[in-house]
């Protein structure tokens, strides 16, 4: 679990988290989200121990990262200004890793093979593609085999195919019971990894809640309606208690009453319906409207 308390950063005079708290809790994805500079990454870097906070505090599984005996089989972290030697091959980067964390060599294979760069694993980091770098930057995050998974932006750069596999691992990760921190400015990505999210903005907590809740709360459902005979029908759905609007003749847009109840009324009024679509909302245009 991973537990942000009024956590502040400062850099000179600019505020790069301000009061920030939530909890990340294990066996589901939180993802976390924001516009640029909102705070995401100095976050992720206080949780790690990189960035000291100004006041506050950032804990995983009950401790700071810095008073874990050994927090890389605690903590696995992909962050976006990761340091790799760059004339080392990704197999000797993470065993040197491994190494000076107490972690046996036997798991560079396997997170070699995991992150699916076993073939290049001979190959200088400096060589990597920007997808290649991120899958060993993930493979160093696994390495320890840790409860807690945190990666920042971890699609960046990555081909379809990369994509896929970086979702089906996070999504692994969290049904093993992990606790799984990601961020992205993917929301379409975000709609399909995350179970639950964490919005930022000018470094002050936007929104704690699943993505069902926040479309829902942000940008409430609607159905779309064409018929005919819209105008009758449009009193009769607001005479329902409906909120009916007309962007233009024989089309309706209803909230406030679903699609079967839209259907029934229709039925009873005699109105005949050439469509009848529930809409949804999706996260991004939720988040848009969140975050404007
Ligand atoms: N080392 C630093 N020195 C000075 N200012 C910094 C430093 N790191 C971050 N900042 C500032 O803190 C604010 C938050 O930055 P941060 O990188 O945490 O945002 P972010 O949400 O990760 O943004 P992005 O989505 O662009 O990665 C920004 O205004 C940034 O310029």
């Amino acid at each position: 679990m991973i537990e942000v308390h009024d956590l502040v950063k400062r850099y000179g005079s600019t505020t790069a988290v301000d009061g920030l708290s939530f909890t990340v809790e294990p066996g589901r994805v939180t993802g976390f989200l924001g516009p640029n500079g909102a705070g995401k990454s100095t976050t992720m870097r206080a949780i790690v121990g990189l960035d000291r906070p100004t006041s506050g505090q950032a804990l995983v599984n009950g401790k700071r990262y810095r008073d874990h005996r050994a927090p890389l089989r605690e903590v696995g972290a992909l962050l976006e200004a990761r340091s790799i030697h760059r004339g080392r091959s990704a197999r000797t980067h993470l065993l040197a890793l491994a190494r000076t964390h107490g972690i046996p060599g036997g798991r560079v294979g396997e997170v070699l093979e995991q992150a699916g760069i076993a073939a290049v694993a001979k190959r200088r980091a400096g060589t990597f593609s920007l997808g290649m770098g991120q899958r060993l930057g993930i493979a160093a995050a696994l390495l320890g085999d840790p409860a807690v998974v945190i990666l920042d932006e971890p699609v960046n750069g990555l081909d379809p195919d990369g994509v896929l596999w970086v979702r089906t691992l996070i999504r692994e990760l969290a049904a093993d019971g992990r606790t799984v921190l990601v961020s992205s400015h993917l929301m379409s990505e975000m709609a399909v990894t995350a179970d639950h999210l964490v919005i930022i903005g000018g470094g002050r907590l936007l929104a704690d809640t699943t993505v069902d809740e926040l479309i829902a709360r942000v940008a409430p459902a609607s159905v779309t309606v064409r018929s005919p005979d819209a105008v009758r029908l449009q009193s009769a759905l607001a005479a329902r208690g409906a909120t009916v609007s007309s962007p233009e003749t024989g089309l309706l847009s209803v909230a406030g009453l679903p699609a079967p109840e839209i259907g029934v009324t229709a039925a009873a009024e005699g109105v005949v319906l050439h469509e009848l679509t529930p809409r949804r909302a999706t996260l991004e245009q939720a988040y848009m409207e969140l975050t404007a």
